[in-house]
């Protein structure tokens, strides 16, 4: 996926906070470990600065880095960006058991699988079960 110029240049221009972030996510992303990380923060802070400096530093190395978002809203903001439920195939009427529409075989679940990061954006505002069935993918 082509990354653009600017969420490149993002990377030389985060703020202290933003700066801490980017390189707590990003050590987790080289060591392979898998981690969850929750960004908090009011309206205009730099959620999705952060977001996109991100994005473009995995995707310009080479790595699977996906972006999602709760709203359609939000999915409109980030690079390659989708609804959650649209992305990961997931049906409206979801319980515990769930299990994605998305073939284990097809393209869209290897490249899931082998994502270094996975940004979804208002993750709190997403049903619990909506999160456990990507989990499940
Ligand atoms: N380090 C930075 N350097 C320059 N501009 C920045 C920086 N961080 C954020 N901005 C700019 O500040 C504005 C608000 O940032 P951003 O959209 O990332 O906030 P947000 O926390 O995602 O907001 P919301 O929660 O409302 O979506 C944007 O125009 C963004 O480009």
């Amino acid at each position: 996926m082509k990354v653009p110029v600017e969420d490149y240049e993002a990377q030389s221009k985060l703020n202290h906070e933003q700066a801490q972030a980017f390189k707590t996510i990003l050590h987790r992303v080289d060591s392979g470990t898998t981690r969850l990380f929750f960004v908090y923060g009011p309206g205009a802070i730099g959620k999705t600065f952060l977001y996109r400096a991100l994005l473009a530093n995995v995707r310009s190395r080479g790595m699977i880095a996906l972006a999602t978002a709760t709203t359609s809203v939000a999915a409109a903001i980030l690079p390659g960006d989708r609804i959650a439920h649209s992305k990961f195939d997931i049906p409206l009427q979801i319980n515990d058991t769930t299990m994605t529409k998305m073939p284990k075989q097809s393209g869209a679940a290897k490249l899931i699988r082998q994502a270094k990061l996975i940004i979804w954006d208002e993750a709190p505002m997403a049903k619990r079960q909506t999160i456990e069935t990507v989990d499940r993918i």
